[in-house]
């Protein structure tokens, strides 16, 4: 039997902005079926990845491959593919929440009825039947539950891998654990999970694998426990990144 091709593959994925490299030659195989955290600090270039991965951002060089398929050579293919919370989600504001969801689904070519079974429960799963029954609109909803609204936009057409971009930010602990909930189902349903996120404790534990990236580049990936190599995963995010210690004189004016 053929091994099954991963999730996603980057081979020598590259960005620069200018002079800026922000993404620099990485290489990575996310394993079909798992649940992968993506780690860094500010600026280590994950929102620029996820984003050549899944063709938001056109890569200067090297290749972003979604289940086999190259994102920017068949893009329609590998979109079906993909589901993705992006960073900063643009939304069309002058709709409501289901309005948006009807019209993604009918723009993705789902059948009306099985659009709107799938809207009716999305929002009550999310928590946003009440805002939809006020008529509330995307550009007056909260940062959170824009996430949710993002979130059940990347379902909607079924797809096997979810690109998530720091998805549990804003979100209150209620609403938290429902999205634990539908992720995990669908990682037990066979699909597979990409997520950024700057919480280490969260990333241990959703997730069964995780890649470090520091400067545009990936300095640690593997299975969550090969990643901590018996520590925390944040013991070993500091290992590798390094930390900044206030000297005792410095920022001595604040408490003045
Ligand atoms: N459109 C752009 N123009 C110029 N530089 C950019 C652009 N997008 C990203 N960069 C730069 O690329 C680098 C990586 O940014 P990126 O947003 O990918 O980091 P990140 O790991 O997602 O950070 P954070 O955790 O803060 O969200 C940064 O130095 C950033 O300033």
């Amino acid at each position: 039997m053929d091994t099954p091709a991963p999730a996603l593959r980057f081979d020598g994925l590259s960005r620069h902005f200018g002079d800026k490299v922000a993404v620099d030659a990485v290489d990575l195989r996310i394993p079909p079926g798992s649940f992968y955290g993506l780690v860094g600090p500010n600026g280590a270039g994950k929102t620029t990845v996820l984003s050549m991965a899944t063709g938001l951002l056109r890569p200067s060089a090297g290749r972003a491959l979604v289940r086999g398929i190259d994102v920017w050579e068949d893009p329609v293919a590998a979109k079906r593919a993909l589901g993705v919370l992006p960073d900063g989600l643009a939304l069309p504001e002058r709709l409501t929440g289901g309005e948006l969801l009807t019209y993604w689904g009918r723009f993705r070519g789902i059948d009306a009825a099985v659009v709107a079974a799938r809207t009716t429960e999305l929002l009550r799963i999310l928590e946003l039947e009440e805002a939809e029954r006020l008529g509330t609109l995307v550009g007056e909803y909260s940062t959170g539950m824009r996430k949710k609204i993002g979130l059940a936009t990347a379902l909607l057409h079924t797809p096997t891998v979810l690109v998530l971009d720091e998805p549990y930010e804003a979100v209150d602990p209620v609403s938290a654990r429902v999205l634990t909930s539908i992720l995990r189902r669908f990682v037990a349903a066979g699909g597979s999970i990409v997520l950024s996120s700057h919480v280490m404790p969260l990333v241990e534990q959703l997730c069964d694998h995780v890649a470090i990236m520091a400067a545009g580049r990936i300095v640690a990936d593997g299975t969550l426990d090969e990643v901590r190599a018996g520590g925390t995963l944040e013991d070993r995010f500091v290992e590798l990144v390094g930390s900044t210690e206030l000297d005792a004189e410095e920022l001595s004016w604040i408490a003045s």
